[in-house]
C-alpha cells in the first residue's frame, strides 16, 4: 500500500462516492429487495488482527445474493473435487448477463459457462453434499460461521420466500438443466436451496471478514485454521476477476483489479491477496446489476492505496 489506511480518508471516499447512488435503482425483481434505501453507503476494510475500519451506515443488514456462489463453490470442491465440479460446471466468462439463459442452448455440450451467472451456481449448488435441504444450507452456514467467527448468522426468511415465489426464470434455467442432465436432483428442493443460500444475511464487517479469508489463502485470521483449502482459494479469487463483477468483469479489472464478487442486494465483497477483505453494501444498482456507488468506491480505494493486482 502507497499510504497507511486513514478513517478519515475511508469517511472522505465514502462521502464522495455516495454522490453517484441516484444513478442506479434497487432491484425489485426480487419484491423483498424493493424495500432497500437506494441512498445508503457503507464499506468495511478488515485486515485480520488489526482493526477493521468502516465507514457509513455499516449495521446496516442485507443479503448475499450471488455472492453466495462464491461459497457455495468453495463447499462443492470440497465436496466433489475439481474434476467432478468442472465437468458439470465450464471456468469461461460468458460475456452476458448473469441470469442469461441464451448460451445454453448454443454451448456443446450443454453446461453452463461458469459458476457465478445463475445457471452455473444452481448446477453448484446441486452438487453440495447432504441428505436434506436443512443439511445442505447448514453445512454452508457452518463455513460462513467458520470464516466470520459469527454463529449468529442465519438467512432471511422474509428475501428466500419472496424470491423462490417469484423465480420463474431461475426454475427455467433448472428445467432447460435438468433436460440436459447437468441437474439431478428436485427442482424445487434445489431452488429452495439456492434462494436460501441468496438470503444469507450479514453487515458489511462480517462481509469483509468473508472476503478476508479468501484473500488470506483460506486461513482465518483468529483461530488459525485452513478453512478453505489453498489451492481452492486460487480458483474461487480467478473466478472472481473474470467473472465476479458479471459482464462489467473486465472493465472492473481494467479499473479496479481487486478479485471481487458483487450481488444484487448490493453487497460487493472484495479480496485484495495476501491481506485485505473487503465488504461494502450499497443497493442503488446498474443496468448490470452492480452496486454504482459501491463500484465508485472501489476504484478510488484501489487507486488510492494501489491494491490492484496487475
Ligand atoms: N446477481 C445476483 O445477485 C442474482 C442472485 C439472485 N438471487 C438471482 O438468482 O437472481
Amino acid at each position: 500500500m502507497t499510504e497507511c489506511l486513514h478513517q478519515e480518508a475511508l469517511d472522505e471516499m465514502v462521502m464522495e462516492a455516495k454522490k453517484f447512488t441516484k444513478y442506479g435503482n434497487v432491484a425489485d425483481y426480487i419484491p423483498a429487495l424493493g424495500d432497500a434505501d437506494p441512498d445508503t453507503l457503507s464499506i468495511a476494510v478488515y485486515r485480520g488482527y488489526e482493526d477493521c475500519y468502516s465507514a457509513g451506515c455499516i449495521h446496516e443488514k442485507f443479503t448475499l445474493q450471488s455472492i453466495s456462489k462464491v461459497l457455495t463453490l468453495a463447499l462443492a470442491l470440497m465436496d466433489r473435487g475439481e474434476d467432478y465440479v468442472f465437468s458439470r460446471v465450464g471456468m469461461e466468462p460468458t460475456g452476458d448477463p448473469f441470469n442469461s439463459i441464451v448460451k445454453l442452448e448454443s454451448n456443446r455440450p450443454s453446461k453452463p459457462l461458469n459458476p457465478m451467472i445463475n445457471a452455473g451456481a444452481l448446477a453448484v449448488t446441486d452438487m453440495i453434499i447432504g441428505e436434506s435441504t436443512g443439511e445442505k444450507l447448514g453445512r454452508l452456514l457452518s463455513l460462513v460461521h467458520e470464516m466470520t467467527n459469527n454463529t449468529d448468522l442465519g438467512y432471511c426468511e422474509r428475501v428466500a420466500k419472496s424470491e423462490f415465489e417469484t423465480a420463474y426464470l431461475n426454475r427455467s434455467l433448472c428445467y432447460f438443466m435438468k433436460q440436459h442432465d447437468v441437474i439431478k436432483s428436485d427442482i424445487e428442493e434445489l431452488l429452495d436451496l439456492y434462494t436460501k443460500q441468496c438470503a444469507i444475511q450479514l453487515d458489511c464487517h462480517d462481509l469483509a471478514k468473508l472476503g478476508y479469508v479468501i484473500a488470506n489463502e483460506g486461513k482465518n485470521p483468529v483461530t488459525e485454521r485452513q478453512v478453505i483449502p489453498l489451492h481452492i482459494t486460487r480458483i474461487l479469487k480467478t473466478f472472481m476477476v473474470t467473472c465476479g463483477m458479471y459482464n462489467s468483469s473486465g472493465e472492473f479489472a481494467i479499473k479496479v483489479g481487486i478479485p471481487a464478487k458483487s450481488g444484487v442486494s448490493g453487497g460487493i465483497m472484495g479480496a485484495v491477496p495476501h491481506g485485505i477483505g473487503i465488504g461494502i453494501y450499497g443497493p442503488a444498482l446498474d443496468e448490470r446489476g452492480n452496486s454504482v456507488a459501491g463500484m465508485k468506491l472501489l476504484e478510488s480505494l484501489s487507486s488510492r492505496w494501489d491494491l490492484s493486482i496487475f
